[in-house]
């Protein structure tokens, strides 16, 4: 009966915290039409967003349109979507390495697309649009890592942002080009930025827009740390080392972690701990903790 119970609550706690996740920033009520962005975005075709998921629990998500150094296309703004939806999915995920072809990173959108949907409307929705799916990837209940070799530049620094932790090869660099190109971040990238290294180095990065080293952002505390390695198979070795020392145990309990940060990080206080009290209903009592109760295990 107990476990009956237990299971009950799990599964509707679940399915809430779960739709929350997916809740859009935007919809109708915002002029936001989803379906003609994605229309006008199946135009822009080229590139891919590929997923492997390791038995490990840490998927692997590669930007890949290594000719245009892996800006986003249409196509690809319309798969990092559909990915997305299959990591919300994952039971058995753990982490997630964000990473690019061919030794660079993303060069932010693909110009020719950027050109042709110049108008405001088209715009508008694309913003909308790439909001909806990095908020949705920041609240995966997965713990994430941009991997950072060659450039993030443009969209491609946003999207940096919109993971835990950011790791770098040598020679990489991380650059909100948005002035120049007479714009400032629209994937949320600005909000995020803020967040992350405070107001003040963040209204430096963008108004200057220059790039900024491992070495900078390591001092700013927008990058975790410097890989040894720059090339693809190596740096990608060492990220995936670095992440499993933060995945080691059950999913269930690591995507419980990240959903307590993740509501701390985003609600108010109230609405934090009343989510942070639901996730601890979904693991109290549960397999892991019932088995740990069991080992009477020292912590020593
Ligand atoms: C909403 C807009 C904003 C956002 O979404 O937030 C954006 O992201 S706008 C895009 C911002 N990015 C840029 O402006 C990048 C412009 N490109 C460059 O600065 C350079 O190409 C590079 C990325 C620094 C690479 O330089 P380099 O190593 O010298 O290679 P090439 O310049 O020869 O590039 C190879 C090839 O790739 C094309 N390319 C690169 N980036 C883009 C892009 N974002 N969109 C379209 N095409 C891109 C580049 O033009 C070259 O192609 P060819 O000229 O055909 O050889």
């Amino acid at each position: 009966m107990a476990v009956f119970l237990w299971r009950n609550l799990f599964q509707t706690t679940k399915a809430r915290m779960l739709q929350q996740r997916r809740a859009s920033l935007y919809n109708g009520a915002h002029d936001y039409d989803e379906e003609l962005i994605k229309k006008k975005l199946q135009q822009f075709a080229g590139g891919s967003i590929n997923l492997s998921k390791e038995h490990s629990g840490i998927g692997i998500l590669t930007l890949n349109n290594s000719r245009l150094m892996n800006a986003f296309t249409g196509t690809m703004m319309l798969e990092l979507q559909e990915r997305v939806t299959e990591l919300e999915n994952w039971k058995d995920g753990k982490g997630l390495i964000i990473c690019g072809a061919g030794n660079t990173f993303c060069s932010g959108s693909d110009l020719n697309a950027v050109k042709a949907i110049s108008n405001s409307q088209d715009g508008m929705n694309m913003c909308m649009f790439m909001q909806n799916t990095l908020t949705r990837l920041m609240r995966l209940p997965l713990i994430s890592i941009a991997l950072i070799q060659g450039k993030a530049l443009g969209g491609g620094a946003e999207l940096t942002t919109a993971c835990d932790f950011r790791l770098m090869t040598p020679g990489s660099e991380i650059r909100f080009v948005h002035k120049h190109m007479g714009l400032v971040p629209g994937w949320g990238g600005a909000a995020r930025l803020v967040r992350i290294i405070g107001s003040r180095a963040a209204l430096q990065l963008l108004s200057r827009a220059h790039g900024v080293d491992p070495e900078r952002a390591l001092h700013l505390g927008l990058s975790e740390g410097t890989l040894s390695s720059s090339d693809e198979t190596g740096s990608l070795e060492e990220a995936r080392a670095w992440l499993s020392q933060y995945t080691e145990g059950p999913a269930s309990v690591i995507q419980a972690v990240k959903k307590v940060v993740t509501a701390g990080r985003e609600l108010p206080l109230e609405a934090a701990l009343r989510t942070e009290k639901d996730v601890f209903g979904t693991v109290w009592g549960g397999p892991a903790n019932l088995e740990a109760l069991t080992r009477r295990q020292k912590h020593k």
